[in-house]
Formats: structure tokens, C-alpha cells, sequence
């Protein structure tokens, strides 16, 4: 990761969009902000402008986008990208009726332990190619697949080179063979401890066969006296405490939710309607970002791969909550970092529109990360703009697709639309 620069200080001119969305309904029409006939200048990794392509201002460079939709690169946050080998045995299975269970995750975890750094980091490189040549932008990924404080802060410290966000989750399973109380003990002492410096959030996997209420709260605990921020997986396999006490300890987010009751949706809900809730909740490293509550983040690839219910986006929206739409790339429940497939889920068959949909996968991830403002601190310790929305002072994430319209990620869905991606006003595809 590194700062724009000053090498970096040409201004380019991005003309004649079609269809311009911006996620700031103060610049264009609806939630999606989305502008006609737009124009966006990019200068010092930054969008230095944004408006009507009729009155942009001189460039040092011009692109002409030739009426195509330019739309904010996808902000992916949730997956679990190191790690070594695959389970297409186990799909196959699960396929032919077999139910997911989380102790495939143990497959995983002994792949990973025997590859080697280079192995490892040479499958993060293809799957952080594979998702810029998709449009993402910005890549949350976590630890998990060690469960050893060596192989968790090797994992940490090899992510922390090539994507945005690092988030430790030590306490993604009990190890094959450990003694559970041991296994958390660990987990929320030295082991903690030694990833602490290479990661910005804590999560954990709260659900029957992982983590319960109890061992959950220790880990949250923690986080919060470490200062940092957290996150769950929870209510995934069925009903359960995840959701409410992601609320209760001011988290980022509460991710896969596939089961969750009318409270549930009521407290995820909630959590926005008190200003500064979040960062009062939870202590520590926080928000300066203003009122955050806890983003409810769903993961369609990953409740269609595992044949589970999909999340009620649309009833979790209705409700008033904010909602995060992520990849959750892992090798076990969801073997893809497409977030176009993901929109196109959520558009037709969860039940959202087009702009919620997309803005979920945008800036919802922002949101979830704590990356909507600016000041965020990369794996480097560079300091960031916000990303997620397309608007003057954000970081030029951009992504064109080969159609005149955002609509078309589900109007046709399955086709390679995306035509060319810049990060930090830098043309990565
Ligand atoms: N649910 C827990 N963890 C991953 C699955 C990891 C795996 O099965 O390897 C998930 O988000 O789905
Ligand atoms: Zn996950």
C-alpha cells in the first residue's frame, strides 16, 4: 500500500460517463447519487472533481469514457485470502446433499501450515488479481487458517503487504486436537498480543460447532482492551447471540446472517439512530468518523455455495439498518472474489435495487471497514482518503464496465463487464 504521490499530481480528466454514481445523493440523483452525462477529475491519487461533463475543468490528461457507467470500485470487506489449497472435494459433496459444517476449516488450516511464505503469498497475489480485474479496490482480509501464534502473525504480516485491511481471527475454529478453554486462552493472550501489531480489527466466529456466547465475549473483551476494533461472523448456520452482541460491543460489523430474528434486525437496525454509538461502545482505537453504528454485512456467494438461506437484505434495509454486501473469498464457503455476482445476487434474488445493491458494495464496505472518512491507516501505516463514494477529496477508485448503465451488473449478469480499473487514480486494469 503507499500514499499517492506526487508523481502522481497530473491531473486527468475521466469524460463523457454515461452514467456516473457517486454514493453522495447530494451530487446526483437518488442514493446512488448518479450523475448523466458526467465527468470526474482524478489528481494526486485523489478525485480532485465531479460534475456535469459539460462544465469540467482543463486536464493535463483526458480519457474518454465513450457514454459507458463509471461507478466506485467495490470495496470488499470480507474474505479470508491466505491460505493454501482448495476443498472442491468438499463442494462436490455438499453439493450431492452434504450440509457445511465448520470443521472443514481444519483442511485448510493444515494446507496452510505446511505451504511455504512464498506459496502463500503467491495465491494472494492471483486472488487480489483476480478481484481488481473484477473492479475491487479496496480488500479486507483475515488470519484464521493458522491457529498457531507463528502461523497467525505469519499470515497477518504476509496480508498486510498486499491488501487494505488485515483482521486477526484467531478464533475461527478450535484447532483439531486442542483443548478448547487452552485454545482461548491463546487466543485472547499471547496470541492476540503477537498479531496485534499487523492487524486493525479483531474477529470471531460466533456459531454452534465455533466460538459460544461466552468464548465470543472473551474474545470481543479482548479487542476492546487492546484497543482494537471488531467484527463477527454470527447467525450463519442458525439463530444465535452474534448479531446482539456485535450491537452491544459497538463492532464494525456482524457478517453472514442468514438467520436472525425480528430483535435482531430491530438492534442492528438501531445501532445508527445514537450518534457516536459505536465508538462509545467499543473503547479503544475508534471511529473519528462521526455516528457509526454496526454494518450488517451479507454474503450472497457465500450463502449460495453453502446452500443456505439468503440474508434478509431487504428486510434489514426496510428496517433501517446500513448493510454491507462482501465476496467472504475463502476456499471452504465460497470460492470467488466476484463482487458483480454478488451484486447481481442481491439485486435478483434478495430483493434490492440496483443502487442499494451497488452503494452496499461500495461504500456499505467502507462503512464496514471504517474506511468512509478519511485518515484510515493502511497495513503500512500510510495514512489514506476515504474510499467508497466518488466524490471530491476520496481516493480515485474507480471502475468503468463495458455498459451504459450500473444496471446492467444484474440486467446481465455473469458477463466480465468491468473495462478498466484505477486505484488511487492509478490504472490497475
Ligand atoms: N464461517 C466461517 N468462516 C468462513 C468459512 C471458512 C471455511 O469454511 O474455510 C466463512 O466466513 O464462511
Ligand atoms: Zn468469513
Amino acid at each position: 500500500m503507499s500514499e499517492p504521490t506526487a508523481s502522481d499530481a497530473r491531473a486527468m480528466l475521466i469524460e463523457n460517463i454515461g452514467e456516473l454514481t457517486t454514493n453522495d445523493p447530494e451530487l446526483g440523483e437518488g442514493i446512488g447519487g448518479r450523475i448523466r452525462e458526467a465527468a470526474v477529475v482524478v489528481e494526486g491519487g485523489r478525485v480532485a472533481w465531479v460534475g456535469a461533463s459539460s462544465s469540467a475543468p482543463a486536464a493535463d490528461e483526458r480519457f474518454d469514457a465513450d457514454g459507458r457507467a463509471v461507478l466506485p470500485g467495490w470495496v470488499d470487506s470480507h474474505t479470508h485470502m491466505v491460505f493454501a489449497g482448495d476443498r472442491t472435494a468438499e463442494f462436490e459433496a455438499r453439493m450431492a446433499g452434504e450440509p457445511y459444517a465448520a470443521g472443514g476449516i481444519n483442511v485448510t488450516v493444515n494446507a496452510t501450515r505446511a505451504a511455504s511464505d512464498p506459496e502463500l503469498e503467491a495465491n494472494l497475489a492471483r486472488l487480489v488479481a483476480e478481484a481488481r480485474r473484477g473492479g475491487t479496490t479496496t480488500i479486507e482480509t483475515k488470519t484464521g487458517y493458522g491457529l498457531t501464534v507463528g502461523d497467525e502473525v505469519r499470515a497477518a504480516r504476509l496480508a498486510g503487504r498486499q491488501v487494505d485491511a488485515v483482521t486477526f481471527l484467531g478464533a475461527h475454529v478450535v484447532p483439531a486436537g486442542a483443548d478448547s478453554a487452552e485454545y482461548l486462552d491463546l487466543v485472547t493472550g499471547p496470541m492476540l498480543a503477537a498479531v496485534a501489531p499487523y492487524v486493525s480489527a479483531v474477529d470471531v466466529f460466533c456459531e454452534t460447532g465455533a466460538f459460544d456466547e461466552a468464548g465470543t465475549r472473551r474474545v470481543l473483551d479482548a479487542a476492546r482492551a487492546a484497543g482494537l476494533a471488531t467484527r463477527l461472523h454470527g447467525n450463519q448456520l442458525g439463530h444465535g447471540p452474534g448479531a446482539r452482541l456485535a450491537v452491544e460491543y459497538g463492532s464494525l460489523s456482524v457478517d453472514h446472517l442468514g438467520f436472525l430474528s425480528d430483535a435482531d434486525i430491530e438492534a442492528l437496525a438501531g445501532s445508527w439512530s445514537g450518534a457516536g454509538s459505536r465508538s462509545a461502545a467499543r473503547g479503544g482505537r475508534g471511529s473519528q468518523g462521526g455516528a457509526h453504528g454496526t454494518v450488517a454485512t451479507v454474503l450472497p456467494a457465500c450463502d449460495l455455495s453453502t446452500r443456505m438461506p439468503l440474508a434478509p437484505a431487504r428486510r434489514l434495509l426496510d428496517a433501517g439498518a446500513v448493510v454491507a454486501i462482501a465476496s467472504n473469498c475463502n476456499p471452504g464457503t465460497s470460492y470467488t472474489s466476484s463482487m458483480a455476482f454478488c451484486v447481481a445476487t442481491a439485486v435478483l434474488q434478495m430483493g434490492l435495487t440496483i443502487q442499494e445493491a451497488v452503494r452496499a458494495a461500495t461504500l456499505g464496505g467502507a462503512m464496514a471497514l471504517d474506511m468512509d472518512r478519511d485518515g484510515w491507516t493502511d497495513p503500512a501505516g500510510a495514512v489514506q482518503p476515504a474510499v467508497g463514494a466518488v466524490r471530491a477529496g476520496a481516493r480515485a477508485d474507480l471502475q468503468l464496465l463495458e455498459a451504459p448503465s450500473a444496471t446492467h451488473l444484474a440486467y446481465r449478469p455473469g458477463l466480465p463487464l468491468v473495462s478498466a480499473v484505477w486505484r488511487a487514480g492509478e490504472r490497475v486494469v
